[in-house]
């Protein structure tokens, strides 16, 4: 672990950060500390009992083949809830961007409902793995920091990996996600799932394989942009660099 002069801070610093968190927690008001107290600490434990899950697994079976079958009511559930976290940011009870925080939620959604629950052939693939793997990582760290920072006692250990445990994950998660939309794309031709073709009586045609091309694109601009947000977060957090962020 570092130590204050090894990560930049000192004593008065410190004493400022305790008052700023101490401030913080009395603008937001008791119910909404008791809240996002309780919502932490439950999607701390939450991603802990999956991680739990897929250490047993593999250690009992020696491999990712049925991992993901044996694990997806839990992941279903905690991911699902974490849609909560837009209606934070709506309401106003964390000081998060809502277009950062929705596409972060919504790509997680859509993998979870409409890509691996909806098509069976591909829950077996090592790319769900991937991000399997790197999403419950980063989730412990991440409700755990908030947690620790909500009650005031931030392990310096928990800080670090918060803004470092990103810099692998995120494009290890990334590509997990895009290889497996990229596998289920010969499905979704052959099927004709959730597409609707002409003529209909709306006449409205979607085609859900083309979606997914297009979906895959737009990880291009987007990654990129949480990406450097959360390099920018880590500049701010770690190193106490002043950063105008722009509005959405
Ligand atoms: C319909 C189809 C849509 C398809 C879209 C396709 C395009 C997608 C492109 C990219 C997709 C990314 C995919 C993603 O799933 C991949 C992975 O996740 S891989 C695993 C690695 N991932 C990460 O490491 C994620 C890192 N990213 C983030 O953490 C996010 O940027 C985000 C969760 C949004 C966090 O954003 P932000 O930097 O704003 O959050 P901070 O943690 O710094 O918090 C800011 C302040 O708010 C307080 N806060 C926030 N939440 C809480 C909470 N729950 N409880 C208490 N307090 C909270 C926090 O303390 C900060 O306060 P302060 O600044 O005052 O200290």
């Amino acid at each position: 672990m570092a130590s204050s002069e090894e990560d930049g801070t000192n004593g008065a610093s410190e004493a400022s950060d305790e008052k700023e968190a101490t401030g913080k927690r009395r603008r937001l008001g008791f119910l909404a500390t008791a809240w996002l107290t309780f919502y932490n600490i439950a999607m701390t434990a939450g991603w802990l009992v999956l991680a739990i899950a897929m250490v047993r697994f593999y250690m009992e079976k020696g491999t990712h083949r049925g991992l993901y079958k044996s694990i997806q009511k839990t992941l279903k559930f905690f991911q699902t809830f974490a849609l909560l976290e837009v209606v934070h940011c709506l309401i106003g009870i964390v000081p998060t961007s809502v277009l950062v925080t929705g596409v972060q939620v919504s790509s997680r959604i859509f993998m979870v409902w409409l890509i691996t629950h909806s098509i069976k052939p591909i829950q077996n693939e090592e790319s769900v793995v991937l991000f399997l793997v790197s999403w419950t990582v980063t989730e412990i760290t991440r409700y755990s920091f908030y947690t620790f920072s909500l009650l005031d006692h931030l392990p310096h250990f928990i800080k670090w990996a918060r803004y470092n445990f990103f810099i692998i994950l995120y494009p290890v998660g990334v590509a997990g996600e895009l290889l497996t939309i990229y596998a289920a794309l010969p499905y979704v031709k052959k099927s004709g799932m959730f597409s609707v073709r002409l003529p209909n009586k709306y006449n409205v045609s979607f085609d859900y394989y083309y979606f997914l091309l297009i979906t895959m694109a737009s990880y291009i601009p987007l990654f990129p942009q949480l990406y450097f947000h959360m390099l920018r977060q880590r500049r701010k957090v770690l190193h106490g660099e002043v950063i105008v962020e722009k509005d959405d």
